[in-house]
């Protein structure tokens, strides 16, 4: 499946954007005007641009792909000791072990992947010793956030919203940031398999940059794909599915996919039988895992009426993050049974019942966090755990632990706000509570109840049973 067709995805002068920050001339203020009419209708037509001028340093970007080209190069015991999975918050090394949910179809890659710096909730993991790496990473990521906002206040503003509209949505930097390597693989190795099946993204706007081996395609409405090959010194930017959903759909949400790139002919004229790595960077722009999305009222009108009720950001991007960890990497499957317009739900099943006494019974949709290792989201099976397990340290103290109850909430409950609780709960006061779980209530639940033989005495610290709303 070569990648053909011609790309027509429109180039978007961002200095022409931000042009305004440095001369207010009326020339510059409506070639800027002009540019951020012609980005919100990219998104409008395709949801794809290319962005020029973004003012990310190529040496940052160079950097980048030469620390990508240095990790994915180690040895597999070494990456393993940064591997990611659901209880490392989801970042860390992807393996390709992890892309094999069904190994005939899964994608051909692997990547490594980080949040923002000292999270608390989803640490990051870095490899020994390596100190530029995580630095470059950082200052790469705080780069794609800035233009990021650039290009989501622009968008405000082209539907009539104040143009710091998403700046408190997205605040928290709860982005996703990513290195990815396509090994060098035979070329009929894409009979069966590509390299990114089709997908959408799942945030605000995703940050593209490539290498120049090609093969990102872009789908159409009318179903077809067209090639997106990389233009030296342009960004690719793509909207998400909640970007989408806070625009009621009129920024749309494109399925893409990396696919065989053109086959090129050697020097003896052969199409070589190998194709070679491909490496990419892809920032992932996230709301705030907080934030609630819910379709802005100037999108909403009487020939394109309100398509979404509200839905927390943590818990789409984690419950999508858990499927593509469980699933492998080929998400198409999630694509076809949560198309955006069918998952609309915003309250999931009523919270799990929870036994009470020496030990918790829980159920699979439930998650725990362990108080005793750090706080990030622990996969819980459905056996009866000794209450020990949950047992928290005497000795944390209570800063420490609202510290937790916040994480827990907001990565958590907030990210499985329709299916996962952390269900048990001491309610006793953080002084006296000896427990390292507790029960987080939506508004809409009754209070807590006291499920715990240690929790003979009223709650009373607010923080512990902070209500989402
Ligand atoms: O590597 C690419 O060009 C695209 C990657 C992508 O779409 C993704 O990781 O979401
Ligand atoms: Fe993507």
């Amino acid at each position: 499946m070569a990648a053909n067709g011609t790309t027509s995805l429109p180039i978007i002068d961002f200095a022409k954007i931000i042009g305004p920050s440095i001369s207010r001339s009326p020339e510059v203020l409506e070639e800027s005007e002009l540019e951020q009419q012609k980005l919100f209708q990219a998104f409008v037509d395709v949801g794809f641009c290319y962005l020029n001028n973004h003012s990310i340093p190529d040496y940052a970007r160079d950097n980048l792909f030469s620390h990508a080209k240095r990790f994915f190069a180690l040895p597999e015991s070494e990456k393993a000791k940064v591997e990611t999975g659901e209880s490392k918050g989801f970042h860390g090394w992807f393996s390709p072990a992890r892309t094999s949910g069904d190994s005939r179809h899964s994608d051909l890659k692997e990547a490594f992947d980080v949040g923002k710096e000292n999270d608390p909730t989803r640490p990051n993991q870095w490899p020994e010793d390596w100190p530029e790496f995580r630095d470059d990473m950082n200052f790469f990521f705080e780069k794609c956030h800035e233009v990021h906002l650039v290009l989501l206040r622009a968008l405000a503003r082209q539907v009539g919203v104040d143009e710091n509209f998403f700046e408190p949505h997205v605040n928290e930097k709860d982005h996703f940031f990513r290195v990815i390597y396509y090994p060098e693989t035979s070329r009929t190795a894409f009979q069966d398999r590509l390299r990114a099946s089709a997908h959408t993204d799942y945030g605000t706007l995703t940050l593209l940059f490539n290498d120049e081996s090609g093969g990102l395609q872009v789908r159409r409405t009318d179903g077809t794909y067209i090639a997106a090959p990389p233009i030296p010194g342009c960004a690719i930017i793509n909207v998400g599915d909640l970007l989408s959903r806070w625009f009621n759909d009129r920024l749309v949400s494109t399925e893409h996919r990396v696919v065989e790139p053109e086959p090129k002919t050697d020097i003896t004229g052969q199409i070589p039988a190998v194709v070679p790595a491909r490496y990419s960077i892809a920032w992932f722009g996230h709301p705030n895992r907080e934030a609630l999305v819910e379709p802005i009222d100037k999108c909403c009108t009487a020939d394109n009426p309100k398509k979404y009720g509200p839905v927390y950001a943590g818990k789409h991007v984690v419950e999508r993050l858990a499927y593509l960890h469980k699933k492998g990497q080929n998400t198409t499957t999630w694509t076809d049974k949560m198309q955006r317009g069918t998952d609309k739900a915003t309250d999931g099943p009523a919270p799990q019942p929870v036994a009470a006494g020496g030990s918790q019974t829980l159920q699979s949709s439930c998650r725990c966090f362990n108080w005793s290792e750090s706080p990030i989201v622990q996969d819980s099976s459905p056996v009866a755990r000794p209450s020990s397990a949950y047992a928290s340290p005497a000795s944390r103290d209570h800063e420490r632990r609202v510290q937790w109850c916040t994480a827990l909430e907001a990565s958590l409950d907030v990210g499985h706000s329709g299916t996962a609780y952390a269900t048990v709960g001491c309610h006793r006061t953080p002084t006296t509570c000896v427990r390292g779980c507790f029960r987080i209530r939506r508004k809409s639940e009754p209070e807590p109840q006291v499920v715990s033989e240690h929790s003979t005495a009223p709650d009373t610290d607010a923080s512990f049973r902070r209500t989402i709303e």
